[in-house]
């Protein structure tokens, strides 16, 4: 039996890549905008990787404190249904973003201890959807990606006003352990079914959104 539990893959580059995240069940399928990145894509690749994607699977942009003009770029190449801002943009910014695209917002907020759930609840109050990830080490070269994990019992049993995403350090070992210690409804993987940075294997796409979505409510 499958559950509601919605799967976002990120990090995807081409066409053949989204279509498996697609075949796998992906209920989101992300593009990440961050040329220090294994996995960026310019915003040609970016159009041409989800010009066949179905309705009703949702395509996120990931962006890195990205300016206007960037974004302009973005939102105006590529056929978009939400953005995901994932530096460190002020909540100001978030809700900047929001009015001059018109586009749902997800704010990724690193966690890392408990002084890190007041950032949550404030952006519960401007963004549409918040992505919980592991804060990155001092000197990662990416901001996210890093197949880290943060402890989950920081956000085992709280709610927030708006819809949220478990992200990082998920793969097929340890996603449904992750949704039922946390209660997660959604989850975001991305190394985790790479076969190398930057390339996703169909097979572990598949295996991790089943055993996601075999996850009980
Ligand atoms: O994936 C990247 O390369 C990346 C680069 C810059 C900012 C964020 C990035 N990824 C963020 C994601 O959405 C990841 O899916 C999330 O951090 C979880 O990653 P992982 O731990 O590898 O599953």
């Amino acid at each position: 039996m499958h559950s509601d539990i919605r799967v976002k893959i990120c990090g995807l580059r081409d066409a053949a890549m989204v279509a498996s995240a697609v075949q796998a069940g992906a209920a989101y399928v992300g593009l990440v905008f961050f040329p220090k990145s294994p996995r960026h894509v310019s915003i040609e690749e970016a159009r041409s990787a989800v010009v066949d994607v179905p309705p009703g699977i949702a395509k996120v942009a990931l962006v890195v404190d990205a300016d206007d003009t960037s974004l302009d770029a973005i939102v105006g190449g590529v056929p978009l249904d939400m953005l995901q801002l994932h530096g460190a943009e002020t909540p100001e910014r978030v809700a900047e973003i929001k009015a001059r695209y018109g586009l749902p917002v997800m704010k990724a907020v690193g966690v890392a201890g408990s002084e890190d759930m007041a950032q949550l609840d404030i952006y519960a109050d401007v963004a549409d959807q918040l992505l919980m990830d592991a804060k990155p080490p001092r000197n990662a070269a990416l901001p996210g990606g890093n197949g880290l994990a943060f402890d989950w019992r920081l956000i085992a049993g709280r709610k927030w006003s708006v819809p949220w995403m478990l992200a990082g350090g998920l793969n097929v070992g340890n996603v449904a352990e992750a949704i039922e210690r946390t209660g997660a409804r959604q989850v975001d993987v991305s190394s985790g079914v790479e076969s190398a940075p930057g390339v996703k294997d169909p097979q572990r796409m598949a295996d991790f959104v089943a055993s996601a979505r075999a996850q009980e409510p």
